[in-house]
């Protein structure tokens, strides 16, 4: 079974595309938590508890883990949402020669997708296409700002660069393994690329603290599969298959409220799955 059929198995089951970020900022953890051996991952538990009827993936950002004990609490924080029945993304954004990614696709023994950074071309990515198990993110259009720095410029062809992206991404796509990152805040390029990759889902982030449009994520993130990655039951049904993430929004919702933070939590991933199923 490819990550997508898996994928689309929860959202079936969450009824559900929302993608709940674990970004654990140290700074922002509650004070009681802080004299625990791994408050990383004493705090990602409490939030997935409060969150997981209602999370279609967890997507760690690796930023928030790099040091001994942040990949200590990364690795309870996957096990933790794999017994709940929950695929985990790990946003690494990773690429490099393919000796090296070779090594960064061995993420994958643990998590079930990755984000990766196209810049190096095909060969930097061959470790990840490979892993027909596994799913791969390719940075297509990114949230932030300088994101049009690169990504929109154009080419002698006249087309931006995150149209070609979009465009590689889908002849790279020989394992139905692929996804693209656009990002909430650019619904005019998320409807663009769309149409240029029917049937490649989206990860979404940027609705929430970052203010994107949470219509168009939905409209043009989620992507029907074809009948060779999914099954006939889940064609007919018609189900999308794509995610919208948001992090701080869900993760820091109850930050004022001390013991009791992850109800807030809970409450906010909800909401945003509600708002998400509006225009499903
Ligand atoms: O284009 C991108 C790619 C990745 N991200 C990551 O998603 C989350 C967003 O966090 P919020 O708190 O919901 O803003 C974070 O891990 C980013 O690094 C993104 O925002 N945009």
């Amino acid at each position: 079974m490819t990550f997508f059929d898996r994928l689309a198995d929860r959202i079936e089951t969450a009824n559900s595309v929302v993608s709940v970020g674990l970004d654990p900022d140290l700074a922002r953890l509650p004070d009681h938590l802080m004299e625990k051996d791994l408050p990383r991952w004493a705090f990602n538990r409490r939030i997935i508890d409060a969150t997981h009827e209602h999370a279609a993936c967890y997507k760690p950002n690796a930023a928030f883990y790099e040091d001994p004990d942040g990949w200590r609490a990364l690795q309870e924080t996957i096990a933790y949402a794999h017994g709940k029945d929950v695929p985990v993304l790990l946003d690494a954004k990773r690429g490099d020669i393919g000796n090296t990614a070779r090594q960064y696709a061995d993420l994958l023994d643990s998590a079930d997708a990755i984000t990766a950074n196209p810049y190096m071309g095909r060969d930097s990515l061959e470790p990840f296409l490979e892993r027909t198990d596994a799913g791969v993110f390719l940075l297509c259009r990114t949230s932030n700002p300088g994101g049009a720095d690169i990504q929109n410029l154009e080419l002698a062809s006249g087309e931006p660069v995150y149209e070609r992206v979009a465009a590689l991404a889908d002849t790279w796509n020989r394992n139905g393994n692929v996804g693209l990152v656009v990002g909430a805040t650019q619904p005019e390029e998320l409807e663009e690329i769309r149409e240029i990759v029917p049937d490649i889902p989206f990860l979404v982030p940027g609705v929430g603290a970052q203010g994107g449009d949470a219509e168009a994520a939905v409209e043009f993130g989620l992507a029907k599969l074809d009948e060779q990655s999914s099954s006939a039951d889940r064609t007919k049904s018609g189900i999308g298959v794509g995610l919208v993430n948001s992090s701080r929004g869900i993760i820091f919702a109850g930050e004022d409220q001390g013991e009791h933070f992850h109800k807030a939590s809970g409450q906010a991933a909800k909401r945003l799955k509600e708002r998400l199923n509006e225009y499903r």
